[in-house]
């Protein structure tokens, strides 16, 4: 039992009677990450010396009586591809290595307008290009439920760290996946907003189009807590939505009678696990006992998600990525003979292997000639997609299914063969390019690895998801913690 097992409000009601300083719980993430960290590698940097002046510059406020934020105190790890002022910010890449950004992203300055302590940043695949956080160029992230396995990816650094106790809460994002299938893996809850709910100023982009910043808690409560912080229109994100934002926690009243709930087909056949379908039979039959109501549907254009994905994501990045020239970030190619070279080896020695596939296929995907045959045909397919989350939410309230065909697999056992690896964001990316949100949940074990279950929402009706996954939460009994 440690500090990290109290809940929000028993931490604040401890704080507010004095039983409990914010150095304490940050003096709790640090030792901790220093006990753990060189087994699981969630952190990339840490920022002792700052969190601990924020820590005492908060305790003043406890002492002075300021009006506190609503994530006062709580120590939280953010993705390392959201900036930070003066904390180095690498992106899980060589090429940015020795980057110190001059600002903060909006997130995090909302983080400390909440008066959350940010401890350190989280491993992740590089650029966000990974589901097994492997293509980190620094070390790869590990499972805490079985070292031997791989924490999911690209936010797998922000799974783990709150699995293993590692933070209170972390941030991450998701473009294709990258917050729901490593909270599946790592058996906390992750929640993909709609897109343009949070401000993605200062989130280094992957694909434009579909990248999110979102909360990693362990339970969902807290992600409701973050997602309240973090929500809101943004001037400077073009993307951002100009919608009300709602009372997220008082939306979690555990009451879901009369809930309508598809099922896709597509979600529960031919390459999911059976134990991984049989956890989210169970849990449909919690739902069930709640009042809800669950009929079978068909998302048919599923099965062309991934390849829609892999072109439009990869179109984006190839020119997101074009900044990355060795001349205005990161790391320098030294002695190239002119500038063509400085671009090229600078290029060449900067990315890993999966960033330049990535490069190289949405390159080719915008080439003049290929245009109209992959990157617009691709977009077409997108809207099919999209239609079929709508013509379901005429109907229904929220679709449900697993988060991942599987639960988490062995360290390197996919490395070489970046197809499979790409399937098992199937039923995560989908919901990317629908643009709606979805939270994964702790919903039972298969083999002794976590299962998460995924609760999709109609775009910008997070309150609903939150309530069904509290609901389900509350009646069941799967939010548990691995032993390390
Ligand atoms: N970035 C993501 O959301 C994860 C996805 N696996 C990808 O590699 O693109």
């Amino acid at each position: 039992m440690t500090l990290f097992d109290l809940s929000l409000n028993e931490i604040h009601n401890r704080l507010h009677a004095k039983d409990l300083a914010v150095t304490d719980l940050v003096a709790q993430a640090f030792k901790t990450i220093c006990e753990q960290d060189d087994k699981i590698q969630a952190y990339l940097t840490l920022n002792e010396e700052g969190a601990t002046e924020s820590a005492k510059a908060l305790d003043e406020k406890l002492v002075s009586g300021e009006a506190r934020g609503l994530l006062f105190g709580l120590p939280v790890g953010v993705k390392d591809n959201i900036v930070t002022e003066g904390l180095r910010t690498t992106c899980g890449s060589q090429f940015l290595k020795n980057y110190d950004p001059i600002y903060n992203a909006t997130v995090a300055d909302k983080l400390r307008q909440a008066d959350a302590v940010t401890i350190g940043k989280l491993n992740m695949d590089e650029f966000a290009m990974g589901g097994s956080n492997e293509n980190s160029s620094f070390a790869p992230v590990r499972n805490p439920w079985n070292l031997d396995y791989v924490p999911g990816g690209s936010s797998g650094g922000s799974a783990a760290a709150v699995a293993a106790g590692e933070a209170y809460f972390t941030l991450g994002s998701d473009t294709g996946g990258s917050i729901r299938q490593p909270a599946s893996y790592c058996g906390v809850v992750g929640l993909k907003p709609t897109y343009g709910l949070v401000s993605r100023f200062g989130l280094v982009a992957f694909a434009s189009s579909l990248d999110q910043i979102g909360p990693l808690t362990k339970n969902v409560e807290d992600s409701a807590y973050v997602l309240q912080a973090i929500a809101g229109y943004d001037a400077k994100d073009s993307t951002s939505a100009k919608v009300d934002i709602p009372d997220y926690v008082s939306a979690l009243s555990g009451e879901i009678k009369g809930l309508k709930i598809a099922v896709p087909s597509e979600y529960i056949g031919e390459g999911v696990d059976a134990e991984v379908k049989q956890s989210i039979m169970d849990a449909l039959a919690v739902l069930e006992g709640l009042g809800a109501e669950w009929e079978e549907v068909s998302l048919p254009h599923t099965e062309y998600a991934v390849a829609t994905y892999y072109l439009l994501a990869s179109s984006e990045a190839s020119s997101n990525l074009a900044r990355f020239d060795g001349v205005r970030y990161g790391v320098r190619a030294e002695n190239p003979g002119n500038l063509l070279e400085l671009y090229h080896q600078s290029r060449s020695e900067g990315f890993g292997d999966e960033v330049k596939r990535r490069i190289m296929l949405g390159t080719y995907a915008l080439s003049s000639g290929y245009y109209d045959a992959y990157y617009l045909k691709a977009q077409k397919v997108r809207t099919l997609i999209k239609r079929d989350f709508d013509n379901v939410f005429e109907k229904y309230d929220v679709i449900i299914g697993p988060t991942a065909p599987t639960t988490a697999f062995k360290l390197g056992s996919q490395l070489d063969d970046p197809l499979t690896m790409y399937l098992n964001d199937i039923l995560t990316i989908p919901v990317s390019l629908a643009g709606v949100p979805a939270i994964s949940v702790p919903c039972g074990f298969a083999s002794g690895l976590p299962v998460g279950m995924q609760i999709i929402g109609k775009a910008f009706d997070e309150q609903t998801v939150l309530r069904v996954a509290h609901a389900f939460e509350q009646n069941t009994n799967h939010q548990q913690r691995p032993q390390l």
